[in-house]
């Protein structure tokens, strides 16, 4: 399945937020989106969401405009996992998952013991077993967030949409969750602060800036000195790994690490 947007613009109060964005998400890659706060990830997420519409341009699913198909049409193909993602407080931590599956029940699919497998497994997956049986009020906010990617995994997308699904967690769970999403059989896009986690996980990155995709490819491709230096404004070292991997060591500003580099900044 696949989901493009076509040459997207979105303003709001006369801002334009997102410019002219073409972006094709290739069946069963998983694709990471990187920029600066502000540089429009979450917006161009609602978009491929069908949440917003665009102002101009278009977002397609297999080849058909997403906001012509209904909401539930949508949701059995696409789940998104939002930045402040919020669930009722009066549920227990497993029938928040269960919400997951209501895109697949109707009068003639009641709910079944396949559904109850379905959330089973998604629990598990997110390592959130032993509380399942919790009261959302009283969950931290790492293991909220574990859930609402349990829910989104639960809901058995093609496409799965994560904006910044990593906060909130501690290492050992961010690290477990990029895998986790990477061994999903399924097409997955995240937004992602965390420029190693994009390059050791992500089969290709957009990187963002001021509204627009400047840069499309490989971690190794994208995510060269000059560019972060340019984008982010920070120095950095990359080592090259082969198979378009890299690794970022990042140099304190003022260091002498920071100064050698300082030449290939990009005005
Ligand atoms: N409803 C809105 N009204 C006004 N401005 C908005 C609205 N939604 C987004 N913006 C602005 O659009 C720009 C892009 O926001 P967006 O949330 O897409 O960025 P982002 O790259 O996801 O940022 P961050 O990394 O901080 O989450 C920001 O300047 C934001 O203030």
């Amino acid at each position: 399945m696949m989901l493009s947007a076509c040459n997207v613009s979105w303003s709001t109060g006369g801002i334009s937020i997102l410019e002219n964005v073409s972006l094709d998400v290739v069946p069963g890659e998983f694709l990471g989106i990187v920029g600066p706060n502000g540089s429009g990830k979450t917006s161009l997420m609602s978009l491929l969401a069908g949440l917003r519409r665009p102002k101009s341009g278009r977002v397609l699913l297999d080849g058909r405009p997403i906001d012509g198909l209904g909401r539930r049409e949508v949701a059995r193909c696409i789940a998104l996992v939002e930045q402040q993602a919020e669930t009722s407080e009066r549920i227990s931590a497993r029938q928040a998952v269960e919400l997951g599956r209501t895109p697949h029940l109707g009068p003639l699919a009641p709910w079944s013991a396949e559904d109850d497998e379905i959330v089973g497994a998604a629990i598990r997956n997110v390592d959130m077993e032993p509380l399942a049986a919790r009261q959302w009020h009283t969950l931290s906010g790492g293991e909220r967030q574990r859930l609402h990617i349990a829910r989104a995994l639960a809901q058995q997308p093609e496409i799965l949409l994560l904006d910044e699904p990593t906060n909130h967690l501690d290492i050992g769970h961010q690290i477990g969750l990029l895998h986790l999403v990477r061994q999903q059989q399924l097409t997955a896009v995240a937004a992602l602060h965390d420029l190693n986690h994009a390059a050791m996980f992500c089969d290709r990155i957009a990187l963002m800036s001021g509204g627009r995709i400047v840069a499309l490819g490989s971690p190794s491709e994208v995510l060269s000195a000059e560019r972060i230096c340019s984008v982010f404004g920070v120095v950095v070292d990359v080592q090259h790994e082969g198979e378009g991997r890299c690794y970022i060591r990042y140099c304190a500003p003022g260091s002498p690490a920071a100064e050698r580099p300082k030449l290939r900044r990009i005005s």
